[in-house]
């Protein structure tokens, strides 16, 4: 096995990130150190303004850090150019956000099709991957729906199966069903947890919902700019 193979899907070492505004300096991380192992489901809870999201954008290259380093399957990203970045984001990285983000002109078949064409991925191929994963989704009577005349629950399950579509290292996601009722809420996480699990890859949930985190692999929380581990209450 090469060093890349074998390397953590993500890794932040040391991650400092400040915001300046006007006469206001926030130290919103100081250090902070995560490792995502292959496979492994991590979930990021912390109080409101902590830097939950900073720290998700970092890991998915959508930032970069002032200090520190991340790496994706053993790959500095801070030694790359802003091209190789991008390819790398879009390639190795899902990403899910509290609102589904879909595109309204384009059916959730196309949704799911769009990230992988992007990546050079061949139409038919593209097609039938988003026809696969829309269906571990229960939704394979809702491909040629457009997101206006999808729940809110089968809107975020097609961005969950968009975000897996390049078969990503790793998924990131920020409050992924926050937007939905509970009930709504907990079937969408299973099916988030499952399609995950099955396909092997890591997974960093940001939530504020302890019951949805005590149902991943680890729970950690972010404690004066860094990433500490939450031992949940039983
Ligand atoms: N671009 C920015 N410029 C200045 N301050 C920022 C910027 N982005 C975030 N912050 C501040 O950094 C802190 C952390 O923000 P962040 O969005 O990472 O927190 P969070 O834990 O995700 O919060 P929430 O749970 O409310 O989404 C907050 O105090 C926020 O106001």
């Amino acid at each position: 096995m090469n060093e890349t193979q074998s390397a953590a899907p993500l890794r932040m070492d040391g991650v400092a990130r400040r915001y300046i505004s006007g006469e206001e300096t926030l130290d919103v991380l100081r250090g902070a150190d995560l490792t995502l192992h292959p496979g492994e489901i991590v979930a990021l809870v912390a109080p409101s303004g902590t830097g939950k999201s900073t720290l998700l954008h970092l890991a998915g290259l959508l930032e970069k850090p002032d200090a520190g380093c991340v790496m994706l399957a053993g790959q500095d990203a801070g030694a790359l150019t802003d091209a190789q970045r991008t390819q790398i984001r879009r390639e190795q990285i899902g990403f899910v956000y509290q609102f589904h983000h879909l595109l309204a002109e384009f059916t959730a078949r196309e949704n799911v099709m769009l990230p992988q064409m992007i990546a050079g991925v061949a139409r038919k191929t593209a097609r039938t991957r988003a026809d696969e994963l829309l269906a571990t989704f229960g939704l394979a009577h809702r491909l040629d729906h457009l997101p206006g005349k999808l729940s809110g629950g089968e809107k975020q399950r097609v961005a969950i199966a968009r975000a897996l579509a390049n078969r990503p290292q790793v998924l990131l996601a920020d409050e992924p069903t926050g937007n939905l009722d509970v009930h709504t809420s907990d079937a969408v996480f299973d099916a988030l947890l499952q399609t995950v699990r099955a396909h092997g890859v890591a997974a960093l949930i940001a939530t504020h919902n302890m019951d949805l985190a005590r149902r991943m692999d680890r729970i950690v929380t972010l404690r004066d700019g860094l990433v500490v581990a939450l031992a949940p209450a039983t």
